[in-house]
């Protein structure tokens, strides 16, 4: 409280100053002001004082000088007149006219005519002669050359000294005399002493030349010479002026100072007439100093004007006295007075007026501020309850659109009645909170009253404390749902418990989902069976399951032939398809409930238990063998597709899911080596097999890099002449331990690991490079044949390989023959034509190859741009065993005619076989009935001979 009132003091206390001070600027701003505008008039009020008294002396003069001019115009016009006349003719100018102290005329007169004119003259005025004064004795005056004699001067009372007086000698009169001569105007002297009174006095002189009448007076010369004297007029300064000013009643004015100088300016030597020093400022001594001049005295300055006196500049100043400023500015001390005074009542009243108020608002502040604390109280109070009712609202919201179930239920037992349930539980159960509601809790657990999980939540609702259990519970339709449901007691506000809360989450999905996982862990995605992981748990658990038996049980590992070449050539998704279809054909092969197991790749193991080796076993993997076979049919083409089937035996041939597996893979692939499509039992020789594979596959990855690929060529012979017309270029391993080895058993491996793209493009390159050096060395131009993979041809550097051969070379593309089967071209008809045809425009020839083996669409093969076909060594075989054998060749050779392509027969071993090939229109053949194939140097001793033995 005390900081308030000392607040409010301190405000009134500055409102009230704040008032004083701003009413003390307003009148010092006044002030200001009035004293400006009353030194303004007083300044103005001096300088019209000063020009009354400025006009007054300067058109005073200026009519004297004028009526010396009528005298002067007298002379002029008349000429000289009598001193009668002259006397009568200026009496009343000069009564008129006080301030003119004397007019008189002046006549030249030359040395020569000196005594002649003082005759004359003392014929009027006897005694005359001409005089001048030396010594301030008037005496004769001395010779000169002419003589300024003042003949006629009026009044005489007084100036009678003058007669006679050589003006001529008063040096001070010759520079105006001169100038008026010349110009023909009046002119005035400079001060000087007048001689016509006792003493001397200032004053001057006005000078009015007097000319020849009737003489020229254009120029300064004419004037000059015409002139016979000057009329003149005396003025005695002081007269005039007092006569001047007192004339106007301008004399005498207190302070006021009038200064007159017969000069442009106010040079002292030049004072004409003074009535008083020009004022000047008083001294400001003690604390008038510290003051402002303006605020001590006043003083306007004196006002000066430059006049002309008969052509003369002379100058005026006249002067007021200064005057204390308290006496002068009587208005702007009322006004300061007033102001301060006004200030010291505005503040006053200011003070109480801001007092009262702020009493007043102190105690309105005080009550307002009692008031607000009141409300302030009063809205917290609000607030919290708006709060509490809010937050009530949104837990009922929540538990409202909760996606869970929320039962509340009594706390009293045994049946703990419903008492609420929330919508999320009418959705989730299909029960209405009607029909529920009053109902026992326990009554809702549906048909799953054998649930261990039940006793849990009824031990918690008995023990009164929280409990949670996962339930499988049943909707109002019976259909059956998992409950991850969850139980805890709720105190009133005494603290005992009087309901209980049950919130049920609906894990349905989450189980669903686990389910799921579950069975993705175990299972192929691509194909739903039983993955590795999933296999090896089953088959450990039936080995255990024999084992416990005393029974037998075999591991199948199934391998499809050639599925790396559909996947290659079709590509993945034509390879997932048949994969997809195979599995469930193996399925199909097998009993229900017997393992069928996808490992990854075309690879799939099948668990027969239950002793199959009394015969069952056998009947099962033929009907793999079968069902893999039946025809398929992917992306429009139909496939046949066998495999290669090992069996592991247990316990035989191992006691571990692990060891069985790999035996069964080791027998599986013995079935390859020995041809594919066939089934082989594991036996211990195969493990060695299996090493040697493995080692094999080791050196080849090195074979092209330690130059240990070569190549043999086998002739191709012209059925009619017998001349070698070409060559089949065909692949060996001289491998350093195993000695040389067949294409038949690493080509297909190449294929396995990739190694078939540069071990191809190696072969093709050698041919041409061996073929280009045999042309060059004139052997013949004969056509070189080379063999491509699947892979190989299906493969995008296959063109570039081959281009950069023939370019390296530099083999006509004509001499170059590419060998491809049927079963690479058939499976994507149009990419093999594709490929075909970027190969002939390069120029180099194509035959299909082991033709008749394959699935040869006869309406395909008129579309590849082909040039041989060559007849599978296995028909030719067959000619001499039968009708069928022949038959196919002679088929094969004219469906080849038929399409314009030339026939070449390999493997033609006999006589008889090429007696018939040649019957039978054969173009070339090729065989060990010419030749094996054999190395470069060999075939050179070949082609050398010319020619191949023909029978
Ligand atoms: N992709 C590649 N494949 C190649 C390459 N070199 C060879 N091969 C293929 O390997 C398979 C086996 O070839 P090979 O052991 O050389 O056998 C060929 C001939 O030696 C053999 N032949 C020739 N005449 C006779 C005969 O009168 N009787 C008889 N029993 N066999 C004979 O036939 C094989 C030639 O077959 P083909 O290629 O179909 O003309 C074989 O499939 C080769 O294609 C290679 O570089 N790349």
């Amino acid at each position: 409280m005390g900081n308030l009132l000392r607040r409010v003091r301190i405000s009134v206390s500055v409102s009230a100053a704040l008032a004083l001070l701003v009413g003390l600027c307003l009148t010092a701003l006044l002030f200001a002001s009035v004293r400006r505008i009353e030194s303004h008039a007083r300044t103005r009020a001096f300088q019209q004082d000063a020009s009354l008294r400025i006009n007054a002396v300067s058109d005073g003069l200026a009519d004297a000088i004028e009526q010396l001019m009528v005298v002067n115009q007298l002379f002029n016009t008349v000429g000289v007149i009598s001193r009668e006349q002259f006397h009568t003719f200026t009496a009343p100018l000069l009564a008129r006219y006080p301030e003119l102290h004397g007019l008189s005329f002046q006549r030249l007169v030359s040395d020569a005519g000196r005594p002649a004119y003082e005759a004359a003259m003392r014929r009027r005025e006897p005694g005359f002669s001409i005089t001048e004064y030396v010594d301030e004795r008037q005496g004769p005056a001395r010779r000169r050359a002419s003589y300024n004699v003042v003949e006629y001067i009026e009044p005489a009372e007084g100036n009678s000294a003058a007669l006679g007086l050589d003006t001529a000698a008063l040096l001070t009169y010759d520079d105006a005399r001169s100038r008026s001569r010349r110009n023909g105007r009046a002119t005035a002297t400079g001060l000087l002493s007048l001689v016509q009174q006792r003493g001397f006095h200032t004053g001057f002189l006005v000078l009015a030349p007097v000319y020849q009448r009737q003489a020229p007076q254009a120029s300064t010369d004419q004037r000059e010479r015409a002139v016979i004297g000057e009329t003149a007029a005396v003025f005695r300064v002081d007269h005039l002026i007092h006569t001047l000013l007192g004339r106007a009643s301008l004399l005498d004015r207190p302070g006021m100072s009038i200064n007159i100088y017969a000069a442009a300016s106010a040079e002292p030597a030049q004072l004409a007439f003074s009535n008083g020093v020009a004022p000047r400022p008083p001294e400001r001594g003690g604390a008038r100093a510290l003051l402002p001049a303006w605020l001590v005295y006043d003083h306007p300055p004196p006002v000066g004007a430059v006049f002309y006196v008969a052509g003369e500049p002379w100058f005026i100043e006249v002067a007021q006295e200064p005057r204390s400023f308290i006496e002068s500015h009587a208005g702007s001390w009322y006004a300061l007075l007033g102001g301060i005074l006004s200030s010291l009542l505005t503040a006053a009243y200011i003070y109480s007026l801001v007092s009262r108020h702020s009493t007043i608002e102190r105690v309105a502040g005080e009550r307002t501020a009692a008031l607000q604390f009141a409300n302030l109280r009063l809205s917290e109070d609000l607030a919290l309850r708006k709060r509490t009712e809010k937050a009530l609202r949104l837990r009922e919201k929540v538990i409202e659109v909760s996606a869970n179930a929320v039962i509340i239920c009594n706390a009293e037992g045994p049946d703990y009645a419903v008492e609420y349930v929330n919508p999320a539980f009418e959705a989730i159960t299909g029960y209405s909170a009607a029909e529920v509601i009053g109902k026992s809790l326990k009554s809702m657990q549906g048909a799953g009253h054998d649930q261990q999980n039940i006793a849990e939540i009824s031990a918690a609702l008995s023990e009164q404390r929280e409990g949670h259990a996962v339930l499988r519970n049943y909707r109002k339709d019976g259909s059956g749902y998992w409950n991850d449901l969850f139980i805890a007691p709720v105190r009133d506000d005494a603290g005992l418990i009087s309901h209980f809360v049950v919130a049920q989450y609906d894990i349905s999905a989450v189980m669903r989902f686990e389910a799921e996982l579950q069975y993705q862990a175990g299972h192929d995605a691509l194909t739903g069976l039983a993955n590795r992981h999933l296999l090896n748990e089953r088959l450990s658990g039936a080995i255990a399951d024999a084992a416990r038996a005393g029974a037998g049980l075999w591991v199948v590992f199934v391998d499809l032939d050639r599925f790396k070449f559909v996947n290659d050539t079709l590509g993945h998704e034509a390879g997932d398809a048949m994969l997809r279809v195979l599995g469930e054909r193996l399925k199909s092969a097998v009993r229900e409930g017997d393992t069928v197991a996808r490992m990854g790749g075309d690879e799939f193991v099948v668990v027969l238990p239950g002793n199959p080796g009394n015969g069952a076993g056998l009947r099962v993997l033929q009907r793999i063998t079968e069902v893999i076979a039946e025809p398929l049919l992917i992306q429009a083409h139909e496939f046949f597709v066998t495999c290669s089937l090992g069996v592991a035996v247990y316990p035989e041939d191992g006691a571990t899911a692990e060891t069985l597996t790999k035996h069964a893979d080791i027998a599986m692939y013995r079935a390859k080596e020995l041809g594919r499509n066939n089934y082989q039992f594991y036996c211990p020789a195969m493990n060695a097999r299996t090493l040697e594979r493995l080692r094999i596959e080791a050196d080849l990855r090195h074979a092209l890099e330690r130059n240990e690929l070569v190549l043999h060529y086998q002739p191709q012979v012209d059925v009619l002449s017998g001349a070698i017309v070409g060559m089949e270029a065909l692949l060996r391993w001289e491998h350093p331990v195993l000695g040389v080895v067949s294409p038949a058993s690493f080509i297909s491996l190449a294929e396995e690991m990739g190694l078939i793209i540069p071990i191809g493009a190696w072969v093709i390159r050698t041919a041409c490079l061996q073929n280009m050096a045999w042309q060059e060395a004139g052997l013949g131009k004969l056509r070189m044949a080379v063999n491509l993979s699947a892979r190989q041809f299906t493969g995008k550097d296959l063109l570039q390989s081959v281009a950069d051969a023939l370019e390296e070379s530099g083999l006509a593309a004509r001499y170059l023959e590419l060998e491809l089967t049927e079963s690479m071209v058939m499976n994507d008809v149009d990419s093999a034509i594709t490929i075909l045809r970027r190969l002939k425009e390069l120029g180099v020839h194509i035959a299909i190859d082991d033709f008749g083996t394959g699935y040869s669409s006869l309406s395909y093969l008129r579309r590849f741009p082909i040039d041989v076909l060559k007849i599978d060594q296995s028909f030719v075989a067959d000619i001499a065993l039968g009708a069928d054998g022949a038959a196919i060749v002679v088929s094969i050779i004219s469906l080849a005619h038929s399409l314009r392509l030339k026939v070449i027969a390999e493997g033609v071993e006999t006589a008889e076989q090429l007696a018939f090939l040649r019957e039978h229109g054969c173009d070339e053949v090729q065989g060990y009935f010419f030749s094996r194939p054999v190395g470069a140097l060999e075939f050179e001793h070949l082609i050398a001979q010319g020619r191949c033995a023909m029978a």
